[in-house]
This record gives C-alpha cells, sequence and structure tokens, in this order.
C-alpha cells in the first residue's frame, strides 16, 4: 500500500505551481493504476459486474470526497465507472490529488 493513503488531503488555496516532470513521475510511480493525463489530471477507469456495484463504488467515492473535501469528476454506467481528479484552484495537479487517489485505491 502507497503511504500516499495514510496522509490527508489538504485544501489548496492556489499560489503554488502545479505539479510537473520529475516530482510529478516519483508520485505516479507510486500509483501504477492511475494515468497522468496532459500533466493535468489523474484518471483511472474501474469495472463491476453490475450497475449497482458500480453505484455502490460511487457512492464510497462520493463519501471519501466529502470527508477529504477533495471531489473528483466521476462518470458512470452499467459496470463501469471513471475517476477523474485534479486541484481546480490551479488547474493542474498537487498531492492531494494523489493522496485522495490512494484512498480511492484502497476503498
Ligand atoms: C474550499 C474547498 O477546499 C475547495 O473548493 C475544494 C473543494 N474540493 C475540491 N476538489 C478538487 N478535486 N479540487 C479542488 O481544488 C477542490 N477544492
Amino acid at each position: 500500500m502507497s503511504d500516499l493513503a495514510q496522509r490527508e488531503c489538504v485544501p489548496c488555496k492556489g499560489g503554488v505551481p502545479p505539479l510537473k516532470g520529475e516530482k510529478l513521475e516519483e508520485l505516479a510511480r507510486q500509483l501504477p493504476d492511475w494515468e497522468v493525463v496532459d500533466e493535468h489530471h489523474l484518471r483511472r477507469k474501474f469495472r463491476f459486474g453490475n450497475f449497482r456495484e458500480a453505484l455502490d463504488f460511487v457512492n464510497r467515492v462520493g463519501e471519501l470526497a466529502e470527508e477529504q473535501n477533495h471531489h473528483p469528476d466521476i462518470c458512470f454506467g452499467w459496470g463501469r465507472v471513471e475517476i477523474t481528479v485534479f486541484t481546480h484552484k490551479i488547474d493542474g495537479l498537487t498531492e492531494s490529488d494523489f493522496i485522495f487517489a490512494a484512498k480511492v485505491d484502497n476503498l
């Protein structure tokens, strides 16, 4: 398990640069199931056996988002859920996005 999952998302007030380059790659290596898209957001696709299982997972992700005050975009349908996360305030990635993704991996 990545130790990212033990940490807490922190609200971003802006004024920090989005993660890029080597620092971004180092974090990405800790979450091999997530794609880093355009150095801008993280994305992972999940598959389930039916609509209900996908919906239950969406609700668990939603509870985590409220608990962490860090909210992903969620796209879902029968048997599939796609999670996208980035930090809106800076329109890019921060450590909180990786922390959130690691916590999703542990659900
Ligand atoms: C004030 C509050 O912390 C912010 O609006 C939060 C809420 N949830 C958020 N979720 C995500 N994914 N990115 C953010 O920048 C963000 N900002």
